[in-house]
């Protein structure tokens, strides 16, 4: 995928700016591809594949969406990324780097995760936000927890209040800002917006394209919902019985030729 594929999928001007970009980062020494992923094979102790030698370069700076039926390997392939599930070594490159060899928490603080229903920690908003810095020894000040407040939609008012309060849509805004205070490079989605309503939807739609265009932030999101694809992604992975059939602009999924991946498609647009 990389510079070409993005040239190929994006609208013109953003694919412009991209390649730009990618020229800036590569004089900068940077590289352009996130994830490198290459064979990624999962099988059971029975012999079935759930991942079938997945390759895909995932580049920076990019909303990539993940769709497929239901049991095809979307949620197992997201899960190998920060170690939810161990991949065989070799198979995950984040920035070049296997990363089996990679300590797994600092992987998990560059490759932040969100589930389809947020579990929040005892405790108010604030303590939540503060979860992660404070494993590495750092306390974030308050005026840093209104940042992360604000930028994951929430007024300053939820600072102190308790976690188990919330709607299942302020918990996922709030769980997203625990994540972000990670500082991290990748948020892997898992279906994050599934259980909730259309407005909190957009809320957290809004807030991902945000840290995409501000800080450059690369996104991986499992969804089973076409338009939300449509709506945010920039390119899209048909994933089917373990195995990416296509690779695509969001804004022509008709085009897709794989038959499973057209007949998916029909059914949920
Ligand atoms: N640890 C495991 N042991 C046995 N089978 C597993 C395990 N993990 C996943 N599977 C099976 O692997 C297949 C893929 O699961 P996965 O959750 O990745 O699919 P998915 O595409 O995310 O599905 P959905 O859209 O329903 O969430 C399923 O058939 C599931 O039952």
């Amino acid at each position: 995928m990389a510079s070409a594929l993005a040239a190929e999928l994006l609208p013109e001007h953003e694919a412009r700016e991209h390649l730009l970009e990618v020229e800036e980062e590569k004089e900068n020494g940077a590289t352009e591809v996130k994830f490198q992923i290459r064979d990624l094979t999962k099988e059971l102790e029975n012999g079935d594949q759930i991942l079938k030698g997945v390759s895909v370069d995932i580049p920076k700076g990019m909303i990539v969406g993940i769709i497929g039926p239901s049991g095809s390997g979307k949620s197992t392939l997201l899960r190998a990324l920060n170690r939810l599930w161990e991949p065989p070594s070799g198979s995950v490159l984040l920035d070049g780097r296997d990363i089996c060899n990679l300590d797994v928490l600092t992987l998990r603080r560059k490759v932040g995760m969100l589930f389809q229903l947020p579990v929040l920690f005892e405790g108010t908003v604030a303590d939540n936000i503060r979860y992660g810095p404070q494993l590495s020894g750092k306390k974030l000040s308050e005026h840093e927890v209104h940042r992360l407040l604000a930028l994951s939609d929430l007024d300053s008012s939820f600072y102190s209040k308790m976690g188990s309060e919330l709607s299942v849509g302020q918990a996922q805004r709030v769980a997203l800002a625990r994540t972000l205070a990670n500082k991290p490079e990748v948020l892997l989605l898992d279906e994050p917006t599934s259980a909730l309503d259309p407005i909190s939807t957009e809320n957290i739609e809004d807030v991902i394209i945000k840290l995409k265009k501000k800080q450059g932030l690369t996104v991986i999101m499992v969804s089973h919902s076409i338009k939300q694809i449509q709506r945010i992604a920039d390119v899209v992975c048909l994933l089917v019985n373990g195995e990416i059939v296509e690779i695509l602009n969001p804004n022509k999924l008709s085009e897709a030729k794989h038959p499973m991946a057209l007949r998916f498609l029909q059914l949920s647009s």
